[in-house]
């Protein structure tokens, strides 16, 4: 029989879920997760099963147990893996701090890893018995987006009805073909839905499923909600989802995922000014700028204090320096980040703006020797940690056209450069 791998304990989780159903939220109840991801991902055509496959430097598993270890009401996670990804599994969750994750040796289809991570949750390793959850959501481990509010509405709704499940309209229509490859007939598409996850279920009921369901079912059968009414007569409430939770199934998906993830790192950007005249008035034409793009932009003079909040906050910095080439604010902000682990889960990045405002007010003079070279060097090291440096460098213009300009290009590098979050490109030190 396969056996479960205990990184982490329940207990922990059951201190933190007293301590939430002391007065926040409305589940009074254990819930547990079971996320199967012990299958080879075939489709992708990739070597990696697509679980594992990394973007922003991080497997696409972690971003999903990420989403449900945020949810404060959630007991505990259970991870069904193949006993080939054991050792890559246990990787993971040390190398990302993943907590109170009970990792569980998978089976041969989607159905069998299902229920043995069902299983897990009521017996241990060794045939004795746990307390078993109230409720158990079942969420493909390759559907890393799903909202803590669309996860409560599963859970309520299978306290209530035994089984809930979410749903999408269908893009396509469906239709059934003959034996020979033409049209048998179609379906009215508005009375048909897409079966998506998270589903929910009372523990008893889809435990009970599974122990009776035919040997046919665990082969070919794709549907829990189905084994819930064919085994147990329990009919699922079905609630529609947003589309983001969508599963990841080729390889394009794993794109799209990087993309959603970046789109959310993407929203906001703090300047830190360090007070000066000069630079204040940058940011405030930065803020406009970046603004229009969609970007929403703080202004803070400095990072101390109050303002420190930002750096456990936001993901993206701009430090602006006038004449003068030092990095020491911008290895403050390095430090500071390093220190709290803040790049762990996602990639921080740091735009550092040198503003060169020559005496005549002429914007003739170049980079000096220095300043290439050690931003590279600075930001090779960030790199390792997974904090993104880069440069932009503008020379400051009386001309007012020229000078809107300038701050225009400065705006659209630092919103692209946010947005593109480009390794290859760190430690550049880009002209505006
Ligand atoms: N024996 C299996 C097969 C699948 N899964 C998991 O079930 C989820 C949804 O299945 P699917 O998208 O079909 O994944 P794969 O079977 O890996 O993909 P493919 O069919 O392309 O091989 C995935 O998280 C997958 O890892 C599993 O735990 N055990
Ligand atoms: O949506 C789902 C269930 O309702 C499952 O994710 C889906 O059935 C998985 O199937 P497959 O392994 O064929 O992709």
């Amino acid at each position: 029989m396969d056996r479960p791998v205990e990184p982490g304990h329940f207990s922990a989780c059951e201190a933190r879920l007293d301590k939430h159903m002391a007065g926040l939220c409305s589940v009074d109840f254990p819930v547990a997760v079971v996320l199967p991801a012990g299958g080879s991902g075939e489709r992708t055509g990739l070597l990696t099963p697509k679980q594992f496959c990394t973007f922003l430097n991080r497997p696409l598993i972690s971003y999903t147990i990420q989403t449900f270890e945020r949810v404060p009401w959630i007991q505990s996670i259970v991870v069904v893996v193949a006993k080939e990804s054991l050792d890559l599994m246990m990787d993971i969750i040390h190398r990302f701090h993943h907590r109170n994750v009970l990792v569980v040796h998978g089976g041969s289809t989607r159905h069998r890893s299902i229920f043995n991570g069902v299983r897990a949750l009521s017996e241990g390793e060794d045939g004795t018995a746990r307390v078993k959850p109230k409720v158990v959501i079942i969420h493909d481990a390759v559907r890393p987006f799903v909202e803590e509010d669309f996860l409560l509405k599963i859970t309520m709704a299978a306290k209530e009805q035994g089984a809930a499940g979410a749903i999408r309209p269908l893009v396509s229509t469906v239709i059934a073909t003959t034996l020979e490859g033409y049209l048998d007939h179609s379906l009215e598409r508005t009375k048909y839905r897409a079966s998506e996850m998270p589903q929910g279920f009372i523990y008893d009921v889809i435990y009970q499923a599974y122990q009776r369901c035919s040997e046919s079912d665990f082969e070919f059968g794709t549907e829990c909600l189905h084994l819930a009414l064919q085994y147990c007569g329990t009919n699922a409430k079905l609630i529609e989802g947003p589309p983001t939770l969508w599963k990841v199934t080729y390889k394009r998906d794993l794109a799209a995922a990087e993309s959603i993830v970046k789109e959310t790192l993407s929203q906001s950007a703090c300047v830190v000014t360090g007070g000066s005249a000069q630079a204040t008035e940058l940011a405030n034409a930065l803020q406009r700028s970046m603004s229009a793009l969609d970007m929403e932009v703080d202004v803070i003079s400095d990072l101390i204090g109050d303002n420190a909040k930002s750096l456990s906050k936001e993901w993206n910095f701009i430090q602006l320096s006038v004449n003068s080439s030092c990095f020491s604010e911008v290895g403050r902000i390095l430090g500071a980040l390093e220190e709290a682990d803040r790049a762990l889960l996602h990639p921080v990045v740091i735009i550092w703006v040198y503003l060169n405002v020559s005496e005549d007010g002429s914007s003739a003079s170049e980079p000096t020797g220095g300043e290439p070279a050690a931003m590279m060097e600075l930001a090779t090291g960030a790199k390792l940690g997974n904090i993104l440096v880069y440069g932009i460098q503008l020379h400051h213009s009386k001309e007012a056209t020229l000078w809107g300009r300038s701050v225009e290009k400065v705006a659209q590098m630092s919103c692209a450069l946010i947005r593109d979050r480009s390794p290859a490109l760190t430690g550049q030190l880009l002209q505006a």
